[in-house]
């Protein structure tokens, strides 16, 4: 950081110099006398209507020169009227900022200086020289290619000095380098191909040694187009030049003393919006380059006259510099102008310092200028706000925050009603359900697919192949797994659901929020699977052994397997009419008719091959017999798919036969008891899926559903309420697309208010210094 003296002592109130109060006792000079204080210094110098025009820009070089003799006399008066001045600078600068964030809006515009001149004319050292730092791009490569809208911000009571670029969120950058590295960055974002962009870099830069300004550093004109810089590029400049140049903003026009002001793009530009010169203030630099009588002849402003006139400038540190190149260049400077009369003359502008004097003052007189208008406008502004924000909100304000805690209470609601309906009635239904199509799947496999079963009713009581196979049924059912399968369930239900009270409305505008909805509800089952499927797994583990199955158990298990069996036989049923009238029924019928002959036919080729194989015939079996007519002419009827349809439904005659059978029997007197378990294996199963059920659930409940329910909204609060900072909360508000509407129009309303205070503020003490400065004049009359 560099030393607050070396700079400190270039912009101290308390410290102004003999130059300093000239300025300002000529600004109160023209004040009182209309801007009659041109004497035609340097020569050629604005006339007539000119200076009439003028009078609103109190501060040319001849009220700098005429009130050097009155300065000292009134000091006091000055310091505190430029205080004033200071201030209303300060706040009106303050007020821009708001303006800037809340649009770049033509109608809410307060002057700033626009610093335009050609490539390599100086413009990026002027600037650095103001602040008293290196920060701003550098390179051949047309570094800058994007507009640069640089605030200073004076903070006379902090030693701090540092930057901030609004548009990132990178908060205070101390280091200049960095904020050079930035802007370098930003500015080399625009691709070579669009070379420039309009899109403003907003930065603001905050020290005690630099005054209250707004400057603007744009891209540099092309004197000459050629292959790298051509004629479109050119002209994309100018016009963006040509839109920062228009009123009310103050022009710097940055020219080199080596160049023939005639050539200058920069003067030309501004003359077309500027004709008298009343707001471009020309900034003549590398004076070092020419000889000093030279220079001092540019500067006389008599070629190319400006009512603000010029000011010349050496803004070059030397080689050999050790340390800071600032205060070097500065000293640089000093030395160059101290000792050459050509530049100690009426009507010659020289200096870093001067030419900071000159834009406070210019641009706190334009700023001034600007007062009324803009109250003006953002009254205006104002007004649409608040009737729109009546008209479309009754005036009901939101803030990202309410918006998070109540989006984050409709969840954890929701959660809550979802948790009332999914107790453990509703486990235990889920559980059992799959349970007992774990039991269909295998009777299905062990029992209907045998093709005995229709001989079970008819089986001894100790038949080894029957009790064998009952044994074998109850052991799938049992066997190791069901802990895990039961708590999977369980789990895929929690997530669903989770999924689905996170898709609703307004969390389909929040994908990264579902998504973390969806990760912590993973994370906090993922811990507890573990040691619910353990749990459950050991507690049925006595039923692989044995059953004991009371009577009233084995009459509820018949009861709910019948019911089971009919439901599904009604689905069996169902999906046979659904075929069935997909594919029309004498289609199907003879589909299926087809499909039994071609079995029945397979079966006696097969038949044929073993018997041959009886008779010792080694001999391929060859078939001979070919289709009849009728028969290739029905054949391309039954295409694949009607053939696959018609299997399906073979398939479903075969299983409701079956089932109509199997709930026969379950009914008969056979099943009454549980010592013929053997004869009725669905009830049995069933039983013991009853008991599985009970005691998977009782785990589950505890060691998962219920620890489950009271993380959950815990996490919520946690970390999507709790964790989330100021920004995280903005952002997630605003992916609510009405939410960032609602939020918007306030914000502006809010904003356009707040400005209309401060500008209110000002315009009273803008009256006040009026009156005084009336008073004063009467007074000095007297
Ligand atoms: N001798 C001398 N050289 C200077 C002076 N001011 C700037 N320069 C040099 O002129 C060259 C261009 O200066 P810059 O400040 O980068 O000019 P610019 O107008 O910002 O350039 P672009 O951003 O490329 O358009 C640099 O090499 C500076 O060191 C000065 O007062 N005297």
């Amino acid at each position: 950081m560099r030393p607050k003296d070396d700079l400190g002592k270039l912009y101290t109130f308390g410290q102004l110099k003999p130059e300093d109060e000239i300025q300002l006792a000529g600004r109160q000079q023209s004040d009182k006398n209309g801007g009659s204080g041109n004497g035609g210094g340097g020569g050629g110098g604005p006339s007539g209507a000119a200076l009439a025009a003028a009078a609103a820009f109190s501060v040319s070089d001849d009220d700098e020169y005429q009130s050097n003799k009155r300065g000292r006399q009134n000091r006091d008066t000055i310091i505190q009227h430029d205080e004033q001045f200071m201030m209303l600078t300060k706040k009106l600068i303050e007020i821009r900022s708001i303006l800037l964030s809340i649009d770049h809006n033509e109608t809410l515009k307060l002057p700033s200086i626009v610093v335009v001149g050609s490539q390599s004319s100086g413009k990026s050292s002027v600037l650095e020289a103001i602040v008293g730092h290196e920060f701003l791009p550098k390179g051949s490569n047309m570094v800058t290619r994007r507009p640069i809208e640089l605030t200073l911000v004076h903070t006379p009571n902090s030693d701090e000095e540092y930057g901030e670029f609004p548009q990132l969120e990178l908060g205070k950058v101390h280091d200049f380098k960095q904020i050079q590295r930035t802007l370098t960055d930003l500015n080399l974002a625009v691709s070579d191909a669009e070379c420039v962009s309009a899109k403003p870099i907003e930065l603001r830069i905050y020290s005690a040694s630099i005054p209250d300004l707004t400057l603007i550093d744009l891209p540099g004109y092309i004197q000459i187009s050629n292959r790298n810089q051509p004629e479109t590029l050119k002209l994309k400049i100018e016009e963006l030049c040509d839109k920062y140049i228009q009123e009310p903003n103050i022009i710097l026009a940055v020219c080199s003393a080596d160049v023939d002001l005639a050539n200058s793009t920069a003067l030309r530009a501004s003359r077309k919006v500027d004709p008298m010169g009343l707001r471009t203030i020309g900034v003549i630099t590398k004076m070092d380059l020419v000889p000093p009588s030279a220079g001092a002849a540019i500067l006389r402003n008599s070629e190319y006259p400006l009512h603000l006139g010029y000011i010349g400038v050496v803004c070059k540190a030397p080689e050999d510099v050790d340390g800071n190149m600032t205060s070097a260049l500065i000293r640089n400077e000093e030395n160059f102008f101290r000792n050459k009369f050509e530049f100690n003359q009426r009507g010659v502008n020289v200096g870093t310092a001067t030419l900071r004097r000159k834009l406070m003052n210019v641009l706190e007189q334009g700023m001034g200028r600007s007062l009324y208008s803009i109250v003006d406008a953002v009254q205006k502004e104002l007004e649409e706000a608040r009737y729109q924000f009546k008209v479309q909100y009754n005036d009901r304000r939101v803030t990202a925050e309410s918006y998070v805690a109540e989006t984050m209470d409709s969840l954890k609601h929701n959660f809550k009603e979802f948790a009332l309906l999914f107790g453990k009635p509703q486990v235990r239904h889920e559980v059992r359900t799959m349970l007992e199509q774990r039991v269909l799947d295998i009777c299905a496999e062990t029992y209907w697919s045998d093709p005995k079963v229709s001989d079970l009713p008819k089986a001894a009581s100790d038949d080894i192949y029957w009790l064998y196979k009952v044994d074998l049924a109850s052991a799938a059912l049992t066997k190791s797994g069901i802990g895990r399968s039961t708590t999977q369930l369980v789990v895929d239900i929690l997530m669903n659901n989770m999924e689905r009270l996170s898709a609703g409305e307004p969390f389909n505008y929040h994908n990264e929020t579902r998504k973390q909805i969806a990760s912590f509800t993973s994370e906090i089952l993922r811990t507890k699977f573990l040691t619910t499927s353990d749990q459950v797994e050991n507690t049925i583990k006595p039923y692989k052994y044995e059953v004991e199955v009371t009577d009233l158990e084995w009459q509820d298990g018949v009861k709910r397997t019948v019911a089971l069996l009919e439901k599904e036989l009604e689905m069996c049923d169902s999906m046979a009419n659904t075929i069935k009238n997909a594919v029309g029924k004498t289609k199907l019928r003879g589909a299926i008719k087809f499909l039994l002959d071609s079995e029945r036919e397979d079966q006696r080729r097969q038949e044929r091959v073993r018997q041959q194989q009886q008779d010792g015939n080694t001999e391929p079996y060859i078939e001979y017999a070919s289709l009849s007519d009728e028969e290739e002419a029905i054949k391309p009827l039954y295409n694949p798919k009607l053939l696959e349809k018609a299997r399906e439904a073979l398939f479903l005659r075969d299983r409701a036969m079956i089932l109509k059978y199997r709930i026969a029997a379950l009914k008969s007197r056979q099943c009454k008891t549980q010592e013929n378990k053997q004869y009725c294996p669905e009830a049995f199963l069933n039983v013991i899926a009853e008991k599985l059920t009970y005691t998977a659930v009782m785990f589950i409940q505890v060691e998962l559903l219920n620890e489950f329910f009271f993380q959950f909204p815990r996490e919520v609060d946690n970390r999507l309420v709790y964790e989330l900072d100021r920004q995280q909360i903005q952002r997630f508000a605003r992916e609510n697309p009405s939410i960032m509407k609602h939020l918007d129009l306030q914000e502006r309303k809010g904003k356009l208010e707040d400005v209309m205070d401060k500008l209110n503020y000002l315009v009273r003490k803008q009256a006040d210094r009026q009156a005084r400065a009336k008073m004063g004049s009467f007074g000095g009359g007297v």
